[in-house]
């Protein structure tokens, strides 16, 4: 039987104690509507006593978000609690979160108390809170740092106080999986009134391992997690949520647990915290990177095109992305290019698709993504080609401020190979001078330009040149992320294409002799 796993989101509040991540009312109120979109049971909403700002975005949270239960942290005062109260008084489904520390190292030396002095106060805390609402979390912090033996003595007393969530931090992201799936093994075993209680676990990830302490938790009996949107955090983080939800709906299988978190949620609820946040989701990271759908490699690309089920443990739809990216690079094969080339509406045969796919490895190995743009470029060209009579083989050039530009250029014309050097005002202008003399054109240059095709210093220039000669004007392109290159090509692609003209006026006025 699938077990249903609590998920309380505690972004508004420990998401908030990551360096610069501070939020105002507005925009708190704004994710706690969102987080209530995305389904999770329990909004820890704040700390309404730390300051009149975090009391009003609580209060006004429990007044107008609905379906949660909406939470306000308190310290084990009665300060706290009775400030917590006030801000959540009057709403539907509200909890008090109180806490304090069990370990030892806290108790001596933040606390001064002992450890009776410790229990007493977190009963009576609960006691106090439980005055004001029905449902009362207790957290005793640093717990995973704690005497088991006096850790059990305490969750007993607090549960026995009316706490019916024991919530159990690992507060500065020291305990291990299988360190922390035994400790929660031991509090459900081991403390007498577990059972009254929902078990929570609260993981911080100094160590790269809240998602995993939090599943061997589940595993071992937790029946409610603590996390944020993104991982956000205190130090290195919480949990994150979305690789919890994620995690459990992925392999419901093995857990035999699940949230009711509405996953389709989840792309469009780290966006939001994101910004408001100003904190930016690592490419890398799981489920929310941008790159958590992106397929790179050509025999990942492959297996995809045929099944997704080959590369892909969940689809991009789950968290609500439209589709997964297929990112075409260095590393992408033939049947990932056909298919982007059919995409952009091209229906290439082999032959054609072997040229423009050598052209586009040239490419990509200068480039470290290849856009639309670029394909389009590389496709319209290489359509080109097939009926072109002049090809670039090769050019040099050179200049300088102390020398005039020369151009060595190796061409095939009509499938003789021919090299002639020439110079001219400019590196460009050097090679149309040899161009023209080689291809013996008597064209007229009408127009020159420059263009970016695509972004950053590694982008495609493209060159657009328009010739005209007897009478026919022509227009030239030609791309490549040299733009002495591009304006080669440019020119050359022109010439053939003023050929071609001609070769056609001659075909037709021979049909008309005839
Ligand atoms: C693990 C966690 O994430 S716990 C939550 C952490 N979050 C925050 O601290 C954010 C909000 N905090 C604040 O705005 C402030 O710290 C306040 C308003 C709560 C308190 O401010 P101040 O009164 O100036 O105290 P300050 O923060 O310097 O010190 C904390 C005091 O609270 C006490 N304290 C800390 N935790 C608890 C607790 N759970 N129960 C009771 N007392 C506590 C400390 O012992 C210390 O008391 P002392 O002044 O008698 O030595
Ligand atoms: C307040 C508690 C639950 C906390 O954030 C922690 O111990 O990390
Ligand atoms: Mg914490």
């Amino acid at each position: 039987m699938t077990r249903m796993i609590r998920i309380f989101d505690t972004t508004l509040r420990d998401g908030e104690q990551s360096p610069g991540a501070s939020m105002n009312v507005e925009e708190k109120v704004m994710v706690a509507k969102q987080l209530a979109r995305l389904g999770v049971d329990i909004i820890e909403a704040g700390f309404a006593y730390s300051s009149p700002g975090d009391f009003e975005a609580v209060r006004r949270i429990a007044q107008e978000v609905e379906g949660p239960t909406i939470c306000s942290l308190a310290r084990a005062r009665p300060e706290d609690i009775d400030r917590a109260w006030e801000a959540l008084k009057g709403a539907p489904k509200v909890r008090i979160h109180t806490f304090l520390s069990t370990s030892d190292i806290h108790l001596k030396h933040q606390f001064r108390m002992t450890r009776e002095e410790a229990k007493r106060r977190a009963v009576e805390m609960v006691q106090r809170a439980r005055s004001y609402v029905d449902d009362v979390e207790f957290s005793p912090m640093d717990a995973s740092r704690s005497d088991p033996a006096y850790l059990y003595e305490v969750i007993e007393a607090v549960i026995a106080a009316g706490a019916g969530t024991v919530n159990i931090p690992d507060t500065v992201g020291y305990a291990v999986p299988q360190e922390f799936g035994a400790l929660i093994k031991g509090i459900c075993d081991k403390v007498p009134n577990a059972k009254q209680a929902v078990i929570s676990v609260h993981c911080h990830n100094d160590l790269g391992v809240a998602v995993a302490n939090s599943l061997a938790a589940v595993m071992n009996g937790a029946g409610q997690v603590e996390c944020t949107i993104n991982g956000i955090g205190e130090r290195a983080g919480n949990t994150s949520l979305e690789e919890i939800v994620m995690g459990l709906r992925t392999r419901k299988d093995f857990y035999q647990a699940d949230t009711q978190v509405r996953t389709e949620e989840i792309a469009k609820t780290s966006r939001l915290v994101s910004k408001i946040t100003g904190m930016v989701v690592q490419p890398n990271k799981a489920i929310v990177g941008a790159n958590a759908f992106a397929h790179t490699s050509g025999i990942h690309q492959d297996g995809l095109l045929k099944d997704k089920t080959t590369y892909e443990i969940m689809r991009p739809e789950s968290i609500g992305l439209v589709e997964s990216k297929m990112v075409m690079g260095k590393l992408s094969g033939r049947h990932a290019f056909r298919q982007r080339l059919e995409e952009l509406g091209y229906q290439l045969t082999d032959e054609e698709l072997n040229h423009a796919f050598e052209r586009f490895k040239k490419l990509a190995d200068q480039k470290k993504e290849i856009y639309e743009e670029d394909l389009e470029v590389i496709v319209s060209e290489e359509l080109a080609k097939m009926s072109e009579r002049i090809l670039l083989k090769s050019f040099h050039v050179e200049s300088g401020t102390d020398r005039v530009p020369t151009a060595t250029v190796e061409l095939e014309i009509d499938g003789q190979a021919v090299k002639q050097s020439g110079s001219g005002d400019g590196p460009v202008d050097a090679i149309y001078r040899t161009i023209a003399a080689m291809t013996k054109t008597k064209s007229k240059l009408l127009m020159f330009g420059v263009n970016a095709i695509t972004g950053g210093t590694d982008a495609q220039g493209e060159v657009s040149v328009r010739l005209e000669e007897d009478g026919r004007t022509v227009s030239g392109h030609g791309a490549d992320t040299d733009i002495i290159t591009a304006a080669a090509r440019a020119y050359l692609n022109a010439l053939n294409r003023l050929a071609y003209m001609a070769s056609k006026q001659a075909e037709s006025q021979k049909v008309r002799l005839i």
